[in-house]
Formats: structure tokens, sequence, C-alpha cells
């Protein structure tokens, strides 16, 4: 019979601790192979821990982790070869040439790309003979990226690849992880920016606190029949006890969430009757609105709506 490969990573029931900080806390997820995979969530949610526990760096505490089907700590021989790491400060040292450094990892590897090329196309060409400290941020974040893909892994995990980066270095990036994606590599990648996990992913998976709050795809998450936004933005903050009247205003199918002293954010039907019982619970209550802003309910509003918080780098 033949078997399916194994995902490209399966967590299951993943705690971590340091000290008596859950850091993670019992996560279970499925990255599946050829896939852009975005791992979301608010500072200290947990992301770089479990990456660093997928990349072998930790060993689980409890629970398992496998990727490519295999035990990233006791297979580390058989799968270094096999994956890709971006990590988050760069990983290089101080004083080398960034053509250097990558021309090194390269020679870790047994068909490794072609470095100039590679650098190139990363918009890296000028700055070869570069030291580390010297390159911008975003230079760096580019030579940390080439780096994890130069010996062609089948699986790349890349820590908030564009962090840093001017837009023109971000589309590069994103297109690169693509054409990576379309050569059959798994990318997994850690972000805070909303609009590169909606571009970019085929598979998003939300966490907070550790957990897993949310997963589908970004149609799947943003979905939700004719659910959009209204944002209710105020000139004196709202008396207290707001978003509980307004969401009793409003009725079934709607939510409330309170963004601000100065502004609530509405997820439901934005149809003329919710618009109009918006501005009646104004008037009853003494609410002056300086604006009133329909929008369709984008991956931001979702990840507010599960945490209650934003999204905030
Ligand atoms: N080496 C460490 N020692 C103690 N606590 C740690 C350590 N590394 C992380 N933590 C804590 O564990 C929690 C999860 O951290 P982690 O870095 O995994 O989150 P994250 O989602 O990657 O955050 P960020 O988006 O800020 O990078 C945080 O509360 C953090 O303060």
């Amino acid at each position: 019979m033949l078997h399916s490969p194994a995902p490209a990573v399966a967590i299951d029931g993943l705690v971590m601790r340091y000290a008596d900080k859950v850091a993670v806390d019992g996560l279970s997820l499925v990255v599946e192979r050829a896939t852009i995979t975005a791992v979301l969530g608010p500072n200290g949610a947990g992301k770089t821990t479990t990456l660093e526990t997928c990349e072998g760096y930790r060993k689980p505490q409890q629970g398992t982790v496998r990727v490519l089907g295999l035990d990233p700590v006791r297979d580390r021989k058989d799968l270094l070869p096999r994956i890709g790491v971006m990590l988050q400060g760069g990983g290089a040292w101080s004083g080398v040439r960034a053509m250097e450094m990558l021309d090194h990892v390269a020679a870790l590897h047994a068909h490794p790309l072609d470095t100039g090329m590679l650098a190139e196309r990363l918009g890296l060409g000028d700055c070869g003979r570069t030291p580390y400290r010297r390159l911008s941020g975003g230079q760096q974040q580019r030579l940390g990226l080439a780096m994890a893909v130069v010996g062609r892994p089948e699986i790349v995990f890349v820590d908030e690849p564009t962090a840093g980066m001017d837009p023109q270095a971000r589309r590069t990036t994103w297109e690169l992880l693509e054409e990576l994606r379309g050569d059959g590599v798994t990318v997994v990648l850690t972000t805070h920016y909303m609009d590169e996990a909606e571009r970019l992913a085929d598979h998003i998976h939300i966490i907070d606190h550790g957990r897993l709050i949310a997963s589908g795809t970004p149609l799947e998450l943003t979905r939700g029949g004719a659910a959009a936004t209204i944002r209710l933005v105020v000139t004196r903050p709202f008396p207290p006890g707001s978003p509980e009247s307004l969401r009793a205003a409003l009725g079934e199918g709607t939510e409330v969430t309170q963004l601000d002293e100065l502004s609530l954010l509405v997820t439901g039907p934005a149809d003329p009757s919710t618009l109009a019982k918006v501005s009646r619970w104004c008037e009853e209550n003494d609410v002056l609105p300086e604006s009133l802003t329909l929008g369709q309910r984008n991956l931001e509003d979702v990840f507010l709506r599960l945490t209650g918080r934003e999204l905030a780098p």
C-alpha cells in the first residue's frame, strides 16, 4: 500500500515552559507540504518558541513535534540538511562580509543554489563585501533569508521575514517565498503583518497565549456571510459600559469590540438597519460620532474579535 508522505509539520499537544511561565500551552497543528503557512499571534504568543522546537533547538517538554515525519531532536542529523532556518536575529557573525557568509553556508550543503544569483535576486548584489554589522536591518533580513534557502531545503522556517524591510524588499521577499512554494518547498512563517499573511499564506494558524485559537485559509477566516465591520469613532470617550449597551441595542448576530477609548468596532451585517441602530444608540447615549466607517471584515478584525487585542508589532 502506498503511504502519503508525512505532513511538513505535525505538532501534537506541545507544552513549553520557561521556569513557571507557560509559553506554549497544549498546541496542536499540522502544516501541509508545499504550502505557505503563516503562524500569527501577538508579541509573546509563543510563535518563536514553537518554531525553535520545530527546528530542533528546543526539546518538547510535553507533546510531540514531527518535521517531515522526523523528530527534530532525535533525528537532527538527518533533518538538518532538509530544513532552512531564518532566525529573527540574523544568525551571522558581525565582522563577516555578506557574500562570505552566504558562500560559507552554501558550502555546507551538497547541492546549493548559485549564491551570486541568489544575492542578486534578493537585491544584495551591491553589498556583498559589506561586513554584516554594517548592513541595514532590511539587508540583514534578506541575507538571513538567502542563508535559509541556499541549501535547497524542503521546508523553510522564517521568523518575521519582512520585519524592517522597505516595501520593495518586502515584495521581493514575497516573490521568492512564492517561488519556493512553486518548487514544492514548504514555507512556515511567523508574522505580525496581517496583509502579509492575507496576501501570501495558503493557511493561517492564529495563536495566542500559546494556544491555537483559529485556523484556516485567509478566506475561511475572514468570510462570514455578510459579515462586515462598522468602525465608530467618537469625539469624547465612550460612557462606561458602551460596548455592552450597543451590543444589546443591535441584537443577535453582531459583535462589539472596544478598540480604544474613542473607537468601537461592530462586526456583523453592515446594512441600513444596523447603521440606523448605531446612530440611534449614539443619540440616546449622547455620543457624538466623528466618523462611521464601513469595511469588509479582514484578518485584523478576526484577530481582534478572537483576542480582544490589535496585532500591533
Ligand atoms: N528564554 C526565555 N526565558 C524566559 N521566558 C521566555 C524566553 N523566551 C521566551 N519567553 C517568554 O515566553 C513567551 C513566548 O515567547 P515567544 O518568543 O515564543 O513568543 P512570540 O510569539 O514569538 O513573540 P514575539 O512576537 O514577540 O517574537 C513570552 O511570554 C516570552 O516572554
